[in-house]
């Protein structure tokens, strides 16, 4: 894949466009400055480089600006075209911009102007090759499991994992809500020798801590009142394969005690029956919270914090390994327009610029919905700076109504009940973020007022990366 660079002059007045060619090198003297006498020319030159920014005289014999506009964009659509027009011939600079044209210069041509257009065409062509690159990456991705990203950070992460991978230790995995810790556990699983056999997921804090224990390691019927029937437990169900201990810093000491006893003597013993059973399970634990801390407070036991934390991965948060932002966003987009069935879209290069500049506290998940929203909200093939926009809006005014690009109106782009989770959606996250103000984060007050269980708390936590911490 070459680069995109160089500029092309194209004029039939052979003097004129010398003296444009010494200017344009003057002042970009790292750039191969091509000159064309003719359009035919020019179009010759641009099949076999790769330019980034052509300088072309409306009026010629022969072929003409206009003509040699159209033709150029059919050869190499990333083409910025500037074309030169006559001092007050406003009309013709109209006509060529509606046409594609990037921008124009009048003639006799103004340094400063001259210098101003190819720097904007040369930028624009950085990022589209930025895109180019992007596009690479993902498809040779594509094969390589799901762990997307290119930073330095991204790539010891995954020779962290890989490494664990090649090994049967309990992995503590840590870090921020949305960093991509349970997607770090799976891809563990299915780079090990395990990876034929079940990956089991639990997400500690969704469970009502007297049910967690029989969930992990089953019940003999009658063990407790309702418990009419057997159950095996976790540790069962991924026998042989993963099991995965989401959020394990939120797990009850009596639990916590269990878990221990479990991985020292590898065996569990369901509720209500006095035989242990030998298990053959591969434990991986994840967490955003500070267990030291924890443990100093005595919440949670610091000799299963040693068994677990054989080994530490920590996955990044986003805005230490900004340069991902565009790879992952294009991912994403992919991925929401298999969700929704539609077509493959495009995202322009600026859109990922902005993209790039924003802060996502809740880390790839964010952008990640950020993304399913933006794709959602348009109705066309390309997602733009106002689609971005767009979605942000959606978000921060919850005005879903008044947030659609390209004028068309939503019930027009998403079907109802798509249309209808949206709005929900966000009344959902304002709601409890606005009760979650009022009680200063405390999630019992929270669960009182709103009348939802704790459970339920976490699930719209979770899903909606709200951290109740945020609100203390
Ligand atoms: N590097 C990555 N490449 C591709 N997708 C990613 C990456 N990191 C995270 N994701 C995606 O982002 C979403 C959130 O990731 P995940 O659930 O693994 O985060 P987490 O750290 O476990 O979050 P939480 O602590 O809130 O449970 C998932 O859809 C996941 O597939």
């Amino acid at each position: 894949m070459s680069a995109i660079n160089g500029i092309l002059i194209v004029d039939d007045e052979a003097d004129f466009a010398k003296g444009l060619a010494r200017l344009t090198t003057g002042l970009f003297p790292d750039q191969t400055v091509h000159v064309a006498g003719s359009a035919k020319q020019a179009l010759e030159i641009l099949s076999e480089h790769d330019v980034a920014v052509c300088i072309t005289d409306m009026r010629m014999p022969g072929m003409g600006g206009l003509d040699l506009l159209a033709k150029a964009k059919g050869l190499a659509p990333h083409l910025s075209v500037v074309v030169l027009t006559a001092y007050g011939s406003i009309d013709t600079a109209v006509q060529a911009m509606k046409a594609g044209a990037s921008d124009f210069l009048t003639k006799p041509v103004e340094l400063e102007q001259l210098s101003l257009v190819i720097t904007k065409g040369l930028e624009r062509a950085q990022l589209i090759g930025e895109n180019r690159r992007l596009r690479e990456l993902l498809s040779l991705q594509a094969g390589r499991g799901v762990l997307i990203g290119e930073s330095p950070a991204m790539l010891k992460l995954r020779q962290t994992v890989s490494a664990a991978a090649g090994t049967d230790y309990t992995v503590l995995i840590r870090g921020e809500s949305g960093t991509g810790k349970e997607l770090v556990a799976r891809t563990i699983h299915t780079m090990s020798r395990r990876a034929r056999e079940p990956f089991v997921d639990l997400n500690c804090p969704a469970i009502p801590e007297q049910f967690l224990e029989s969930e992990l390691f089953g019940h003999l019927k009658g063990a407790f009142t309702g418990a009419d029937k057997e159950r095996r437990g976790l540790f069962v169900a991924a026998g042989g394969g993963t099991l995965l201990l989401d959020e394990i810093g939120d797990i009850s000491p009596s639990v916590q005690t269990k878990l221990l006893r479990c991985l020292q003597e590898r065996t569990i013993r369901p509720l209500g029956s006095n035989k242990n059973i030998p298990v053959d399970v591969r434990i991986l634990a994840s967490t955003n919270q500070n267990l030291e801390a924890r443990i100093v407070d005595k919440s949670f036991r610091e000799d299963l914090y040693y068994r677990l934390n054989v080994m530490t991965i920590r996955t990044p948060p986003l805005r230490d390994r900004r340069e991902d932002i565009p790879l992952l966003s294009r991912h994403f987009l992919n991925q929401a327009c298999e969700e929704m069935g539609s077509a493959p879209k495009d995202i322009v290069p600026e859109a990922l610029a902005w993209l790039s500049t924003r802060s996502w506290p809740g880390n790839v998940r964010e952008l990640q919905n950020f993304i399913r929203r933006a794709t959602v909200y348009n109705a066309g093939d390309t997602l733009t700076v106002e689609c971005m926009r767009a979605a942000e809006d959606a978000i921060v005014d919850d005005r879903v109504e008044s947030t659609l690009c390209g004028n068309q109106s939503l019930q027009g782009i998403s079907p109802y009940k798509d249309a209808k989770d949206a709005i929900l959606g966000d009344f959902t996250r304002t709601y409890v973020r606005e009760v979650l103000a009022t009680t200063g984060g405390n999630v019992s007050e929270t669960a009182r007022i709103s009348g939802l269980s704790r459970t339920a708390l976490q699930k719209i936590f979770s899903r909606m990366d709200i951290d109740p911490d945020e609100f203390r």
